[in-house]
């Protein structure tokens, strides 16, 4: 279980989110902030269009917020270039969307050692490391298929350790398993909570499942432009 006395590896700090649009604004959400720590698994949940790909974007360093800053263990962003910020979210940051986004032409295994390569790693290394999180990930028997030849949750996994192949301290998921039936999506995100807690990561996860949301520590709710902090929520009536 997480330390709050520890630093922090993400925190917002009163981040706000205007679009503009044409004479008029839309303001998402306002004076969000909150904190994770390392090895912590937190949920995103709220409406549709409440702006939880917005605060993931933000997060990952892929959009700028109106006003406010976040900071990436213990450093503000706001204030860095352009390649700094790139070069945090390489090193920092792993990504994992709603859909898998492999490379069709590669196997499992390629699919998680070519961004070790693109970071520096030896091709020996590199598999070395992708063997051992497609093993944990459930899939040591199907890592020469390529994505064609995997079901969706396998592709998933694939995608969950590939996001985590260049050691983050943060992984940031939008709704990772929404395209999966009910089963599936449950028997990955017991994958991808093993992986998390086993290397350590602070993991911020948008999900529309509270079934999910509440496996987690813990979760953070947007609500009429605000981020609550709900804390550890109870399994929803089925
Ligand atoms: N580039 C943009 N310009 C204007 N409005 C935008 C832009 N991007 C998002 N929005 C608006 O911001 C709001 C939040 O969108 P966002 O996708 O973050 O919500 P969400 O909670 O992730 O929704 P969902 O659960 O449906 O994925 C929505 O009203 C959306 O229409």
């Amino acid at each position: 279980m997480s330390d709050p006395s520890m630093e922090a590896a993400l925190r917002f700090e009163n981040i706000v989110r205007i679009f503009r649009e044409g004479p008029g604004q839309l303001e998402i959400f306002r004076d969000a902030s909150a904190a994770l720590v390392p090895g912590e698994i937190v949920a995103l949940v709220g409406p549709s269009g409440a702006g939880k790909s917005s605060l993931l974007h933000i997060a990952g360093l892929l959009e700028s917020p109106t006003s406010g800053d976040i900071l990436i263990n213990g450093q503000y962003v706001a204030a860095m270039s352009d390649d700094e910020r790139t070069r945090i979210r390489r090193e920092t940051i792993g990504f994992v969307y709603q859909a898998h986004h492999l490379l069709p032409e590669f196997t499992a295994l390629e699919n998680v050692v070519i961004p070790q390569m693109i970071a520096g790693t030896k091709r020996k290394d590199a598999a070395v490391e992708a063997l051992r999180l497609l093993t944990v990930m459930g899939l040591e028997g199907r890592a020469d298929h390529r994505p064609a030849q995997l079901s969706g949750g396998e592709q998933q996994r694939v995608a969950i350790a590939r996001a985590l192949a260049n050691h983050p301290r943060i992984l940031l998921a939008d709704e990772p398993t929404g395209n999966l039936d009910p089963k599936t999506a449950a028997g990955v995100f017991d994958a991808l909570v093993t992986l998390v807690r086993s290397e350590g990561v602070a993991a911020l996860i948008a999900t529309h499942n509270l079934q999910l949301a509440a496996k987690m520590d813990r979760a953070l709710v947007l609500h009429e432009g605000r981020l609550l902090d709900a804390g550890k929520l109870g399994a929803p009536a089925v």
